[in-house]
């Protein structure tokens, strides 16, 4: 099965208030996963998903759905359309956040306190070894916080009363993550012991304490550089990502395995495609890709618990922001995230049967993923702050 995809792609016009993504750059070739289909246990679709894990750990998830989808023993649900629709919300409280002063916002930086949620300002993070300050804000949300499990952090006025959105939309992505991680955890060989315990999903309890949160971020207009990007490349410490983004400037590196979908070729109507910028052309080398937003899909990722998990049978790819392409580079870039984390004292460490790799430390999800989301705060931070990026860049299967 080629890594590619044949069915038609939706009209473009739902983003129609914002410049189109370019046709003449290669793209990531991802496959587009029906969630109605995973909805009705449909075992192509359910193969289709399970390869995207394995081969790129990328994937487009067609929120188009008339099923519900199952939010917990209460017979309570949500759909591929409240998602949908939670997240425009989102989009517009995200900008009234982002439009407040400076001086207001970082009062919610968390970071001396040894925290990861709240508020970054631009700049403030790093990107690479060198020291260079990332191009984009962030405001994280905490799960435990909106669903009572851990204390109130301070928020600003404007967030205050939005708290049912952000539990509805928690409710309805981790549902997407846990429909994802049972798929997963059907077909891999696990141990008899995590099987007996609920596989990969009981270790995702809603309830429990963990580092999910929901992440708002803002990358103002860019000119095309080779220098710095909005995100540096990165691979997500938890495992399992639902992101929302309009703007091309997502891109994922390609293992060698897969190669990306070309520039579309112009219509005989249409007039001949201008060539890409030499910058565009550049931030494609060594594997680089863009990913083409959809409307009404997420992208959904994999992220380094689940290698961990797997012993590196699932990929946790890396990837990074760069400009948006085209166009698109004179217009301020929003995105939405949903990380969905193991519980806080889950240890990252193989659950399936095999050997385990060795000598490696093991750690809680917890301390990992603050390690990874502090050290990323630190002008020195970035060697110390890795995942599984090596792993991610492999050519086959590879110890973790
Ligand atoms: O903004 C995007 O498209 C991706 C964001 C991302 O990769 C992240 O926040 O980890
Ligand atoms: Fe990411």
């Amino acid at each position: 099965m080629p890594h590619s995809d044949i069915s038609p792609l939706p009209c473009r016009e739902l983003f129609s208030d914002l410049p189109p993504f370019p046709d003449n750059i290669p793209t990531a070739p991802l496959l587009r996963i029906s969630l109605e289909k995973l909805l009705q246990h449909d075992s192509e679709e359910e193969e289709r998903c399970w390869k995207a894990c394995c081969d790129l750990g990328f994937f487009y998830l067609d929120l188009h759905t008339s099923s519900p989808i199952s939010l917990d023993d209460k017979n309570r649900t949500a759909s591929g359309e409240t998602l949908l629709q939670d997240a425009d919300q989102l989009f517009e409280v995200m900008k009234g956040f982002y439009d407040l002063d400076i001086k207001e916002k970082i009062k919610y930086d968390f970071k001396d306190q040894g925290s990861y949620f709240g508020y970054k300002g631009y700049g403030e993070g790093f990107i690479d070894k060198q020291g260079t300050r990332d191009r984009n804000e962030f405001y994280n949300i905490s799960k435990d916080d909106i669903l009572g499990l851990s204390p109130p952090l301070p928020s600003p006025a404007v967030l205050n009363p939005h708290r049912a959105l952000y539990k509805s939309y928690i409710h309805s992505s981790h549902a997407v993550c846990m429909l994802i991680a049972s798929l997963i955890s059907l077909r891999l060989p696990l141990t008899h012991e995590s099987r007996a315990a609920g596989g990969l999903p009981a270790l995702h309890n809603l309830r429990a304490r963990s580092g999910d949160q929901i992440r708002f971020v803002k990358a103002p207009p860019q000119e095309p550089s080779l220098r710095g990007v909005a995100l540096g490349e990165h691979t997500d410490f938890g495992s399992v990502t639902v992101l929302f983004n309009r703007l091309g400037g997502l891109q994922v590196r390609l293992p060698p395995s897969i190669a990306p979908a070309p520039a579309r070729p112009s219509s005989s109507s249409s007039p001949p495609l201008a060539a890409a910028s030499d910058v565009e052309r550049r931030l494609c080398e060594d594997g680089w890709a863009y990913v083409r937003p959809l409307p009404r899909h997420c992208i959904v990722n994999l992220g380094d618990a689940l290698v961990k998990f797997s012993n590196g049978l699932l990929r946790s790819n890396i990837h990074r922001v760069v400009a948006p392409p085209g166009g698109q580079g004179g217009v301020t870039r929003y995105s939405l995230v949903y990380f969905c984390r193991p519980e806080d004292d889950v240890l990252l460490k193989g659950v399936v049967e095999g050997e385990e790799g060795e000598g490696k430390e093991v750690v809680t999800a917890k301390e990992w993923i603050l390690r990874r989301a502090l050290g990323r705060r630190k002008v020195d931070g970035w060697a110390g702050s890795g995942g599984t990026e090596g792993v991610s860049m492999r050519g086959g299967g590879m110890r973790v």
